[in-house]
């Protein structure tokens, strides 16, 4: 079916659209959007307005919340969060923004799954409606049934982006205090569908707002854990951009990650395993996943050496040998059940702390190192060590790197870190999970053309790490030398006129080989790949990414020859 049958108001780039797909009916993913022609990495496929916005959070009456009242606010969220119910807390938002629709039948176009089907989530939004339709006088005219289908609706199509919030005035103590009550009790806004923006993250969340954005087109697209598009929200023009991440044949069925594409608070995710991932998509997007990555070895999930094999990993439902295709049985196979759960759930909670995205004191800030150690390594013998194939052993490097080069010396100050040679032990945790993500995520090691990589997670989940390699490196690598000024014109006599300068200064033998090893990863084999992603249409974020390797490669090569 050609899309100019329907309704194109939300597309800012109709002809190129209309010119590049079709809806089709497909076997695995049904109703789609599939390429009519060949495409490139970088082209760009839809540039969309969202049909309908609203804040996760709100905090005041506003275009983006206009129902919105304290009393109101604090109702709904005790009809959902405080019944046990197991919802996401954009759930209150959601019922927000229903009250304010218009045009609720002109919500038909977006796919909802069955209202009767035996699952957990259905039924709690169905409960959570008919709650709030009963209790809350502003809903009691409102059909709840229409209601949790509008609900649904969201789980199934909707797309999270974050934002940068621009506050005039510094955050009030009170205020402050309050969220910070607020996080523990109700968590951070959860992220319901495909696009989590790292991009416009900062370290500093109190600047961030999670906004919902419903597309007409863009909720056309299949899911697939190695999606062949990307997607990124432009606040600035408020429209969301999906670009093509490789070459695609006519006839392809057009994709992006319904799940955030690197998060380490909810399961890994798209670095995760395969069986993770289904769970999730099950539970928040009511399908089985059938992308090529599911089908595939899970490359997330191997397992270090059994008898001749070294390259044993999952895939559906059963553990192979990618070389020989030997099938192991699960007593043969030393890192599951139990010990894989836990190490996941360990190696998560300690990602989100080493991340920020849990509050860090002291004391569980000194439990990072041991405990992670411990994982690699378990002195206790009846332990089995993660496995090098395992992507629980990329990301506890990520959180040791973490460690030793920020918070080790946010904490306990830099001339401790460097007595201990935390940087030196960083660099190398970071080079482990950077190969890790290269050679597990970036692409994965299957030969088959049909599951080609998740380039762009792989590029996120590293830069993570990867500006704090920086950081730690130009600091290393420089020291600041405070001299009299020569002109003397405007200093008074009691204030001399220091000024300072940066001079450079050699970098440790022992940070050399990860360093170049890091740039090997990045330079040559991911920015390439990235910058033609982004050509044909720049974001000053990427742009901004690249402008800081490029500086760091700079200083890396000038304090190597010194
Ligand atoms: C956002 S909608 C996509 C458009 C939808 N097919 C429609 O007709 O409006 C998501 C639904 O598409 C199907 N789907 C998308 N990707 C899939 C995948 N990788 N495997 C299986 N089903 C998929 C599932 O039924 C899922 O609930």
């Amino acid at each position: 079916m050609q899309v100019d049958q329907y309704d194109l108001s939300t597309v800012v780039n109709k002809g190129i659209f209309i010119q590049t797909v079709e809806l089709r009916q497909c076997e695995l993913e049904g109703r789609s959007l599939v390429t009519k022609k060949p495409l490139n990495a970088g082209d760009i496929i839809l540039v969309e307005q969202p049909r309908l916005r609203y804040l996760i959070e709100p905090t005041c009456r506003s275009s983006l919340s206009p129902y919105y009242s304290k009393r109101l606010w604090k109702q709904l969220k005790e009809s959902v969060v405080d019944k046990d119910l197991e919802l996401t807390p954009g759930v209150p938002a959601a019922m927000l923004a229903y009250l304010a629709l218009k045009d609720r039948s002109s919500y038909d176009f977006f796919y909802y799954p069955d209202l009767d089907q035996d699952h957990t989530t259905v039924q709690s939004v169905k409960e959570a409606c008919t709650s709030v339709v009963a209790t809350v006088p502003e809903f009691k005219d409102l059909d709840a049934k229409e209601m949790a289908t509008f609900i649904l609706k969201i789980y199934g199509n909707a797309h999270t982006v974050s934002f940068a919030h621009e506050r005039k005035q510094p955050t009030h103590k009170r205020r402050k205090e309050r969220r910070q009550w607020y996080i523990p009790k109700f968590g951070e806004p959860y992220d319901m569908s495909g696009f989590y923006s790292e991009l416009d993250a900062s370290d500093n969340k109190q600047q961030q707002r999670s906004m919902i954005c419903l597309m007409t087109w863009g909720s056309k697209f299949a899911h697939s854990c190695a999606p062949n598009m990307f997607l990124q929200y432009e606040p600035s023009e408020n429209v969301m951009v999906f670009r093509a991440v490789r070459p695609l044949a006519p006839g392809t069925v057009l994709s992006f990650s319904y799940l955030p594409e690197d998060d380490m608070t909810l399961g890994g995710l798209v670095c995760g395993t395969t069986v993770l991932r289904q769970a999730k998509l099950r539970k928040f997007k009511f399908f089985e996943c059938a992308c090529t990555r599911c089908q595939d070895f899970d490359w997330s999930r191997g397992q270090d050496t059994i008898e001749k094999c070294q390259e044993v990993y999952y895939r559906q439902q059963h553990w192979e040998c990618t070389q020989c295709r030997t099938e192991y049985p699960e007593e043969k196979i030393s890192f599951c059940g139990e010990r894989e759960t836990h190490v996941q759930q360990m190696t998560l909670a300690f990602a989100a702390l080493a991340h920020g995205l849990k509050p860090v004191d002291e004391d569980s800030l000194r439990m990072i190192e041991p405990y992670m150690e411990d994982l690699l390594h378990p002195e206790d013998e009846d332990e089995v060590p993660v496995p090098k194939h395992h992507w629980t052993f990329g990301t506890i490097h990520a959180v040791l790197a973490t460690y030793h080069l920020k918070l080790f010396p946010q904490f306990f100050g830099k001339g401790l870190a460097e007595r201990f040679g935390m940087v030196q032990k960083g660099l190398n945790e970071a080079v482990v999970y950077l190969t890790f993500l290269n050679d597990h995520i970036w692409s994965f090691p299957s030969t088959s053309s049909s599951s080609p990589g998740n380039p762009m997670t792989a590029f996120f989940a590293g830069w993570r790490i990867l500006t704090i390699v920086m950081d730690s490196v130009l600091q290393g690598t420089q020291r600041t030398v405070e001299s009299d000024s020569d002109d003397d014109c405007s200093s008074s006599e009691e204030e001399e006129d220091l000024q300072s300068t940066i001079e450079l200064i050699p970098m440790p033998e022992d940070w050399k080989q990860p360093t170049s090893q890091m740039i090997d990863i990045v330079q040559s084999g991911w920015i390439p790949l990235v910058t033609q992603i982004f050509h044909a249409r720049r974001s000053p974020v990427i742009d901004d990414m690249m402008k800081r390797i490029n500086e760091f490669v700079d200083r890396v090569e000038l304090v190597s020859a010194l």
